[in-house]
C-alpha cells in the first residue's frame, strides 16, 4: 500500500518537551519537540554524541526521559507502553542476535515476544522481501555481515510495527550492500511503514530522506523537507572556461560574486540555489557586453554534507 497522499502530513510519533539528564548529571537532550509523519523516511543527523541514540531509545521506551511526553501511533510510550511498543520496530546500532539460532527461529521468537500469534505466511513474506528466505534454516553465525543486518531488520519487523527505527543501518556496510539496503528501506516505505534512520553517511540521507532533522548538543537545530533544505541553504556554482584568460574581474561585472580560477582561464560565479534565475541570464548578458567569451560552462551544487557542516560547524 502506498501512502494515500504524498508528502505525508499526518503525525505518527509526537515528541513534546523531552529532556534527558543521565545519572552522571550529563544533559543529553534539551527540550526536544519533534513530530514524525506517517509514511515518511526521516533522517536524524548529528555529530557523535549529539543525542541521536538517546532520543531513539526514549521514543522506543528503552530510556526514561527526565521530562516530556511521547506518543507513538496514538499511545503514550510510558503510560501505555505495551500498546505503543507494539507499533515500533527498532534495529539498534549493535548487531545483537543469538548467533547459534536459525534465522527462522530468531524471527518467530521475536514476534512471540510482542504477544503476536504465529503467522508463518507473514514471516515467509518478510524473509522473502529481505532476500533471506533461502537462509531461513541457517544459523546466524554462518551469515555474512550484510545478511546479519537484514536478519536484524526482519526481527524488528516480525511483529508488524508501523514505525521502524534504523540506528546507523549501513555502518561498515560496503557501497553495494548499502544500495541494496536503500532499496529495501524504500520498499518498506511503499508498504506504509514510517522509517526513522540515523546515519553518519550524509549522502545516505541525501539519497533517501523525505525530511531531515539535525540534532546538535542535545537540541534539534533544524527540521526541514530535504528538497527545501537543499534549495534554501544550498549554493550553486557556475564555472565558465574562458576563450582568453583574464587577470581581473572587470568592474562592469562587480555586481556579481565572481572569482577567477585556473590561472585566469576560468570565471566562477557562486550563488544561492534559491536566487532569481533572471540574475543568471543577466550575468551571461553582461559577460557578452564586456566582450568575455567562454567555450564551456559547468554548474555544480553543494551537497547535503556541505550544508550539514555549515550548520553544525557553526555551533562550537
Ligand atoms: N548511560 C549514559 N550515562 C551518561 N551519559 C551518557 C549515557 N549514554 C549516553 N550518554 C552521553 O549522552 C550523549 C549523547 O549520546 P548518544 O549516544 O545519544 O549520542 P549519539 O548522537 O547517538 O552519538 P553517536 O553518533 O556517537 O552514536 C553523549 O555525550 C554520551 O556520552
Amino acid at each position: 500500500m502506498k501512502a494515500d497522499h504524498f508528502p505525508p502530513t499526518e503525525a505518527i510519533v509526537t515528541v513534546a518537551g523531552v529532556s534527558k539528564t543521565y545519572a552522571s548529571g550529563f544533559q543529553a537532550l534539551k527540550n526536544i519537540d519533534l513530530t514524525l509523519r506517517r509514511g515518511e523516511i526521516f533522517a536524524l543527523l548529528g555529530p557523535n554524541g549529539a543525542g541521536k541514540t538517546t532520543l531513539i531509545g526514549i521514543i522506543c521506551g528503552i530510556v526514561n526521559p527526565s521530562s516530556g511526553t511521547i506518543t507513538a501511533d496514538g499511545h503514550n510510550i510510558i503510560s501505555d507502553f505495551r500498546a505503543a511498543r507494539t507499533k515500533i520496530g527498532l534495529v539498534p546500532q549493535e548487531l545483537a542476535t543469538d548467533a547459534f539460532e536459525s534465522v527462522w527461529a530468531t524471527v518467530s521468537f521475536s514476534r512471540g515476544l510482542f504477544g503476536k500469534p504465529p503467522n508463518p505466511a507473514f514471516l515467509e513474506k518478510l524473509l522473502r522481501g529481505l532476500s533471506l528466505w533461502d537462509k531461513k534454516d541457517s544459523k546466524i553465525v554462518t551469515l555474512s555481515g550484510g545478511m546479519k543486518r537484514r536478519v536484524m531488520i526482519a526481527k524488528a519487523l516480525s511483529h508488524e510495527p508501523r514505525i521502524l527505527f534504523l540506528d546507523e543501518p549501513t555502518a561498515g556496510v560496503d557501497v553495494e550492500l548499502r544500495r541494496d539496503m536503500w532499496e529495501m528501506v524504500r520498499s518498506l516505505r511503499e508498504s506504509g511503514v514510517t522509517i526513522i534512520l540515523t546515519t553518519h553517511y550524509i549522502e545516505e540521507a541525501e539519497e533517501m530522506a523525505d525530511r531531515i532533522g539535525v540534532i546538535s548538543r542535545g537540541e534539534i537545530i533544524l527540521v526541514e523537507d530535504k528538497a527545501e533544505l537543499m534549495r534554501k541553504l544550498g549554493k550553486k556554482q557556475l564555472t565558465l572556461s574562458l576563450r582568453a584568460p583574464l587577470t581581473a574581474v572587470p568592474a562592469a561585472l562587480s555586481a556579481f560574486q565572481l572569482e577567477i580560477a585556473d590561472a585566469g582561464n576560468q570565471l566562477v560565479y557562486t550563488f544561492d540555489a534559491k536566487d532569481d534565475p533572471e540574475r543568471l541570464s543577466r550575468l551571461l548578458h553582461d559577460l557578452g557586453e564586456s566582450g568575455i567569451a567562454f567555450k564551456d560552462l559547468q554548474t555544480s551544487q553543494s551537497s547535503l554534507e556541505d550544508i550539514f557542516v555549515s550548520l553544525v560547524g557553526a555551533r562550537p
